[in-house]
């Protein structure tokens, strides 16, 4: 899979040179790339926004040097590549989006800032390629650059070959729709805390029953709304 990030921080995509993501890189698995929006400026001041036609507060993000950057990793003609935008206005953000991202041979990921990019560098791109407005969640953040992050890291552990033990991914929240059962660890006391004694029992069926138990309880008590 190959990532590339358009952004005007991308020294914040550091972090993907660590831990899962980091290995996955080196072994070729993942190739991520970040691009500084401001290389494809072409002024004193290296600016990427101007004010909103219609007035209102903030300012908005340019489109040509959206133009120039995105041409630079696509090309100037149709694309396979899935181009997502997080956006405030986008489709939540869940574990099957990320699966649908897992799946993808080429991603790019246009990070804005300030109040948003001038839309018609979605409308044209969604002429050449495949365009998904993509929100992390109800709340409003500053710019893309944390919900890029957090898409990348949903996105590829689930890439087969980045996660070891790929049978880690299955039995996890939002897996199978549940939210997944405690994990305990030694020592089997813990400040006066005992594990399950089921869980020390050696009766994998029963370990199983009571897993799924706890699954369904979880579930019902803090997202009901994933059992209907
Ligand atoms: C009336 C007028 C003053 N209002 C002004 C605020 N407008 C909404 C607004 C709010 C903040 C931002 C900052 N921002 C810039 C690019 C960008 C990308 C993603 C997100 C983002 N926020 N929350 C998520 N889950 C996101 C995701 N994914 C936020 C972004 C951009 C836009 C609504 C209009």
């Amino acid at each position: 899979m190959r990532i590339d990030i358009v952004t005007i921080f991308p020294e914040f995509f550091r972090v993907l040179d660590l831990s899962l993501l980091g290995k996955a890189r080196q072994t070729g698995l993942i190739e991520v790339t970040a691009h500084d929006l401001r290389d494809f400026t072409h002024d004193r001041h290296r600016t990427v926004d101007d004010t909103p036609y219609g007035g209102g507060a903030g300012m908005v993000m340019k489109p040509e040097p959206w133009g120039e950057a995105l041409d630079a990793i696509v090309g100037d003609g149709a694309s396979d590549a899935l181009l997502v935008v997080p956006s405030p206005a986008g489709e939540p953000f869940t574990q099957q989006l990320a699966r649908e991202l897992a799946a993808e041979e080429h991603l790019v990921f246009a990070c804005g800032r300030y109040e948003g990019i001038d839309q018609r560098v979605v409308d044209h791109y969604a002429t050449r390629m495949r365009v998904r407005l993509i929100s992390l969640g109800d709340y409003v953040l500053n710019g893309g650059e944390v919900a890029v992050m957090a898409m990348i890291e949903a996105a590829g552990r689930l890439v087969p070959g980045v996660v070891g033990n790929p049978e880690s991914l299955v039995e996890e929240s939002h897996e199978g729709g549940l939210l997944e059962y405690p994990s305990y660890t030694k020592p089997a006391a813990w400040r006066e805390l005992e594990v399950p004694p089921v869980l020390l029992s050696g009766n994998h069926g029963a370990i199983a029953a009571w897993r799924r138990e706890q699954q369904l309880e979880r579930t019902r008590r803090v997202r009901p709304e994933l059992l209907d």
